[in-house]
Parts: C-alpha cells; sequence; structure tokens
C-alpha cells in the first residue's frame, strides 16, 4: 500500500509525504503521481505527529452504554490521537493475567487506534492488597495504576512501588485520602459553602503524595502523578525532581483552564475527581506545566450516560470526557495565544508520554518511522459540540467553547482511521 499526501505543512514546511507500507518513506516538493494505491489532498493542512494520552477510560467491559473500546478509541482518533492507555477500573476490573490477556486482545481487535492496558495495582481496586505486578508485567501491562481509587493503606503502596520498580514499570497515581474527601462532591472552600454543597479536602491529595515521595525516596519506583490538581502537589513534584527522584506528573485540561470559581450552579458537568480546584492551585498547574514541574497532558477522558451527569452534583458520577476536546483547547489557550510554540505543545501531548511510559510510538514525522499522523487545521475556528462527539459520553463543561484547531484526519500505520 502506497499512499501520497500532497500539500501539507510538516515543521513549518509546505511539503508532499510518500507512506508505504505503514511508514513514512519519503518527504518531497514535486512528486509524480504514478504508482499510488491513494492519493490524499492535504490541503495545507499541518501534519503532527499522532497525539498520545496516558490516561483514559474506555468502560469496555461492563460499561458498554458508557463507551466501548470501538467508540472511546474512535473518539480518540477524531481527537487527533493515535496512541492511547486505558485505566483498568472496567467492569470486572483488569486485575489478573487471564483478564489482561483478553483484554489486550480486545483493544487490537476493536480499537482504531493503539489501545495500550494499564492493570490494577490491586485485586478489584480495593487496595488491600498488591496483585501479581510481575505476571503482569509479563503479560504486557502498559503501566500499573489504581486510578478511581486512593491507596489507603501506606503499606500496599510501599509494597506497590517495589514490586512496579523491579519490574521495570511506571506507578501512575490516583492519590486520595477518603477521609480527607469524606464524602465531598467539590472542592472545600468559599465556593462550596456558598453553593451549599459538602466539600473536598485539597489536602487529600498533597498529604497521599508526600507520603508517597517519601517512600520513592527508597524505593526509587517510576512514580507518575495522574491528574494533579493543586498547588502543594505541583510544589512536591517540583521539589522532588529537584532531588532527582524519578517522579513525573500529568496535568488534564479541565484542571488548568477551570477552577471552582468557574462552578457557579450546582451543575453536574463540573463534578469530577479530583476536582476542579482553587484559582490559585489553577495558576499553579499552568505555572508547573510551564516550568517543566508537569510533564504531559492527560485528558482523564471519563465518558458517562447523559442520566448520569443529571440533577445535583451530589448525586451524580465524577468525571467529564476530553479526548475531542484536549488538542483544539490547548492549542488555542497556549500556543495561538502566544504562550508556547507548537513543539512544547507536542512535548506535553506526544513526546513526554511517549518517553515516561517506555511506548514504542515514534512521537515523530521522520523518514522510516510509522506514519501515525494526524493532519489539522490550525486556522479553523469552531465551536465545541457534543453533536460531534464520536465518544457516547456527551458530559463536557467546553461545550459551546470557541476554539481553533480541527483534526481533519488521523492516520494510524498509514491507514485513514478518522476523517472530518
Ligand atoms: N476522573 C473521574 O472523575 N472519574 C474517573 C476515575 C478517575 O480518574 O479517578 C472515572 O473512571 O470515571
Ligand atoms: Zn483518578
Ligand atoms: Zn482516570
Amino acid at each position: 500500500m502506497k499512499t501520497l499526501i500532497e500539500n501539507i505543512i510538516v515543521d513549518g514546511e509546505q511539503t508532499d509525504m510518500i507512506i508505504e507500507d505503514g511508514r513514512i518513506k519519503a518527504f518531497l516538493n514535486e512528486s509524480s503521481k504514478e504508482g499510488y494505491d491513494k492519493i490524499i489532498d492535504g490541503k495545507c493542512y499541518t501534519a503532527l505527529p499522532g497525539l498520545v494520552d496516558v490516561h483514559v477510560h474506555f468502560r469496555d467491559p461492563g460499561q458498554e452504554a458508557k463507551e466501548t473500546i470501538e467508540t472511546g478509541s474512535k473518539a480518540a482518533a477524531a481527537g487527533g490521537f493515535t496512541s492511547v492507555l486505558a485505566m483498568a477500573n472496567t467492569k470486572p476490573v483488569i486485575d489478573n493475567v487471564e483478564r489482561l490477556e483478553s483484554q489486550i486482545k480486545r483493544n487490537e481487535e476493536n480499537g482504531v487506534i493503539k489501545v495500550g492496558q494499564i492493570a490494577a495495582i490491586s485485586a478489584d481496586l480495593t487496595g488491600k492488597e498488591v496483585g501479581p505486578i510481575e505476571e503482569l508485567a509479563d503479560a504486557g501491562a502498559a503501566a500499573f495504576s489504581n486510578d478511581g481509587h486512593g491507596l489507603q493503606s501506606a503499606k500496599t503502596m510501599y509494597e506497590a512501588q517495589l514490586a512496579i520498580k523491579a519490574a521495570g514499570k511506571v506507578l501512575s497515581a490516583h492519590i486520595e485520602d477518603d477521609d480527607l474527601v469524606d464524602g465531598g462532591v467539590m472542592n472545600a472552600g468559599d465556593r462550596a459553602d456558598k453553593l451549599g454543597l459538602p466539600g473536598m479536602n485539597s489536602l487529600s491529595e498533597s498529604s497521599q503524595l508526600a507520603r508517597d515521595l517519601m517512600m520513592v525516596r527508597q524505593t526509587r519506583c517510576s512514580y507518575h502523578v495522574a491528574h494533579i490538581s493543586t498547588k502543594e502537589s505541583v510544589d512536591l513534584v517540583r521539589q522532588a525532581k529537584k532531588e532527582g527522584l524519578p517522579v513525573t506528573a500529568e496535568v488534564s485540561p479541565h484542571h488548568l483552564f477551570l477552577d471552582e470559581t468557574d462552578i457557579i450552579s450546582d451543575d453536574p458537568m463540573f463534578k469530577m475527581n479530583p476536582p476542579l480546584r482553587s484559582r490559585e492551585d489553577r495558576l499553579a498547574l499552568v505555572a508547573g506545566l510551564l516550568d517543566g514541574t508537569i510533564d504531559m497532558v492527560a485528558t482523564d477522558h471519563a465518558p458517562h450516560q447523559a442520566h448520569e451527569k443529571q440533577g445535583s452534583m451530589c448525586g451524580c458520577a465524577f468525571g467529564i470526557v476530553g479526548l475531542e476536546t484536549a488538542f483544539p483547547l490547548m492549542y488555542t489557550r497556549f500556543v495561538a495565544s502566544g504562550l508556547v510554540d507548537l513543539q512544547t505543545l507536542l512535548k506535553w501531548m506526544v513526546k513526554n508520554p511517549i518517553a515516561v511510559f517506555g511506548l514504542k510510538d515514534a512521537g515523530e514525522l521522520k523518514v522510516g518511522d510509522s506514519a501515525d499522523l494526524t493532519l489539522i487545521d490550525l486556522t479553523e475556528e469552531f465551536e465545541i459540540d457534543a453533536k460531534d462527539f464520536y465518544s457516547k459520553g456527551k458530559n463536557s463543561p467546553f461545550i459551546g467553547e470557541s476554539v481553533f484547531g480541527r483534526v481533519k484526519k488521523t492516520m494510524v500505520d498509514g491507514n485513514i482511521v478518522f476523517e472530518q
């Protein structure tokens, strides 16, 4: 299979790209159109290496009404992603070798992009004891996480770090002290008080992170902070990096662009875990991303059915979708606004995720690399509309927002997996 993409922008230059047998064969300026199986008019769209998201929830098996591997991966492709890591909090949880092997096969069969599988740290995410980490790593676990629940037991966290370090994998930590959360539905503070909603103390994140980092000093386990949300957590990661600890962090777009002051009424679209924090927290996250304390952006794509995101924040589900809004939001707010260049955004959304999680993705558009890429019209402005979502989840607080950067086509191994 030989494909020619004409007139695309790569690194700021207009070019043609030849793809053969799933790989980038050459960049040419004047190519003859003979001998191709497919010719695509790139219309001067910008070609970027496929985006990578190390934190998504595809709900399959068990909650297919919220999302499936197929719909979730189609949403990812529509968002410009060619590679994601799926969390283990499906029903049942991916916590043993048999389930992991079957899930890896299902991800491959049903996913239109590359879907790596994260395995659970503990059986059923209870945190009581550490699961068979070595066997799961040998069976192909992309990383380990207890996402959905914090590990309340220090002993479980300590033993998990030792086992994950021995297996040479990354521990992606959902940090949450249940006692301090105490049934809250949004960040504790003035806003929660005003709305009369139960608050979650932000120390529920940072205090558990401090505990975990004390352990990393000893275990040297590669420890990745999932969905970091507080200023204190950013300070702790910054300090840990200064010390040379193997610590990394991801932030989700919603924690960069929204804070508790955006919650003007009891609205389920603003309920997620961790919650939107204070403005000060949000600005610390932006600063942490800009200074390299936070390594990457991850969506924490958490689809739910419409009826699960209705009524009061007290009764509804935690989580929002993010795969189809992440790139345009990040591009609009960080690149189009002039804060950073496109290369920096690609560091956050491609290069660092690949490097930290040791993924096999090329992450670049170079001759010889696999043709995992996305073609984007960076100049097209559009309104985020749930009707356009491929995800079954329409639960986004960004609906109605005007953004730049429309994904036009996404290719995995040279095959088109999304076309607008
Ligand atoms: N982020 C959320 O609010 N929800 C996630 C779980 C999680 O990421 O902790 C989910 O699975 O729905
Ligand atoms: Zn989580
Ligand atoms: Zn999550």
